[in-house]
């Protein structure tokens, strides 16, 4: 992975603002990679996230899906939530089909729920249900729901479920009723740093793809944190992040310059928001899509409200797919290159255009779209993200405020004495009134 901040740099710099010096903050990032360090030796709760790339073993995820063998599958589906969704929806969209599409039910949507089982062929469906806590509703709802229809077309669901959760709780309990093959989730890794692990790798196990390549990755991320923003390309990342927030960046546009990394910028929301955004602190994350969002959300990035940091995430390679010649008036300029040529282009228009407007921007670089790439900037991002919180002096693995409307959700569904759901009663029969 590689990490470019400077266009962002001259922001950070200018005199006059409250914000570290450029020295003081790299500084403060050889503490906090102290910090991180202990934490990843000791295994500590969220810093184990940064070890999973060493303590992540590929066999034990390629084994539990072996009895998927003997089924033709031809289709994943993937029935979690955030960070139980997420990381693997992520993986799976960057490396690409390989031998089965991937799905996601990460929502309760009833026409969507309904719609995307009556389209999967669930014969040949194989179904990997995640929940860290074994408790998520939305989760043991859609799996519930996932068995029903299995169930009524006659397929047996249980040859072709795998279940990744913790020690306890219902998920846990259906698991070992069923004798299904059920993964343990990593001790000590919230679900939004998961990716690189059972919650995240499974589906890509059985689409074929090289889960060890993505754990090299990842592993290659590792060796590369060090104690200096200038040397460690995921903590210049971090760093910039923390130090644009500070100057008034409080949106932080995540825009992958491919179609393979949209859900990689999902991931980034639920990895940003829920990590850093506490104490009234942390950077909105915003989802763009480069090129397309040139054309809808550019005029706002360079001429709106200077709060926002862009950060551009692309492969350096793409596959070549030329654009015929063509005798069109004002068209000729186009043949002779490739659709990856026009695609760098934008790109690097924008960016430019961006710098000449002065709004900083990150440029976030991979070789190409392949798994030990795919790993390093899933770690990279992971080990910004825990940087930034370090900085910005936040609890960077919790997330309280979600879970005060998970409880509130059980409670009103009747799902045991909840005081958030007396709050939700109460806030009703207020409105009532
Ligand atoms: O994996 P689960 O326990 O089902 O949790 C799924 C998701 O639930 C909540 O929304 C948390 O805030 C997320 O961080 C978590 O990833």
């Amino acid at each position: 992975m590689y990490v470019d901040i400077g266009n962002a740099l001259s922001s950070v710099a200018t005199p006059g603002v409250s914000c570290d010096s450029l020295e003081r903050l790299d500084e403060r990032v050889a503490d906090a990679h102290e910090r991180i360090e202990r934490g990843i030796t000791d295994r500590e709760f969220g810093y184990a996230a940064l070890a999973l790339p060493e303590d992540t073993d590929a066999d034990v995820i390629e084994t539990a899906v072996e009895p998927l063998d003997d089924i033709d599958v031809d289709a994943v589906l993937t029935v979690g939530i955030g960070g139980s969704a997420l990381g693997a929806a992520t993986v799976s969209g960057a490396l690409g089909p390989g031998s089965a599409g991937t799905f996601v039910l990460d929502n309760v949507d009833p026409r969507r729920t309904a719609r995307l089982l009556d389209d999967l062929p669930l014969a040949d469906t194989a179904v990997h249900v995640v929940s860290r806590s074994g408790t998520t509703a939305e989760t043991l709802a859609n799996f519930l729901v996932v068995r029903d229809a299995y169930e009524a077309e006659g397929v047996d669901w249980t040859e072709r479920t795998v279940v990744t959760t913790g020690p306890d709780g219902p998920l846990r309990t259906l698991a070992d009723e069923e004798d299904l093959p059920a993964l343990d989730v990593p001790d000590g890794v919230p679900g939004r740093f998961s990716a690189l692990s059972t919650v995240g790798l499974v589906p890509a196990a059985i689409q074929g793809h090289d889960v060890s390549g993505l754990l090299a990755g990842g592993q290659a991320g590792r060796e590369s944190l060090s104690g200096s923003l200038f040397d460690c390309p995921a903590y210049a990342l971090g760093a910039i992040s923390y130090a644009l927030e500070e100057r008034g960046a409080s949106q932080h546009v995540c825009m992958p310059y491919s179609e393979d990394l949209e859900f990689f910028a999902e991931w980034f929301a639920q990895l940003w928001a829920e990590s850093l955004g506490k104490d009234g602190l942390g950077q909105t994350p915003v989802r763009a899509l480069g090129a397309t969002d040139q054309h809808s959300q550019l005029q706002l990035y360079r001429a709106g409200r200077h709060d926002k940091q862009v950060t551009f995430v692309r492969p350096r390679e793409h596959p070549a797919v030329p654009i015929p010649e063509t005798d069109v008036e004002g068209l000729s300029y186009l043949g002779g290159s490739t659709l990856g040529d026009l695609l760098d282009a934008e790109f690097e228009a924008t960016e430019a255009s961006l710098a000449a407007a002065g709004l900083p921007n990150v440029r976030v670089e991979i070789d190409r779209l392949d798994a030990e790439s795919v790993g390093e900037l899933l770690y990279g991002y992971e080990a910004a993200c825990v940087l930034a919180g370090e900085l910005m002096g936040v609890e960077t693995f919790t997330q309280p405020a979600v879970e005060w409307g998970k409880r509130a959700a059980r409670g009103l569904l009747g799902g045991g004495e909840f005081e958030e759901a007396d709050a939700v009663a109460e806030k009703q029969r207020l409105l009532v009134e």
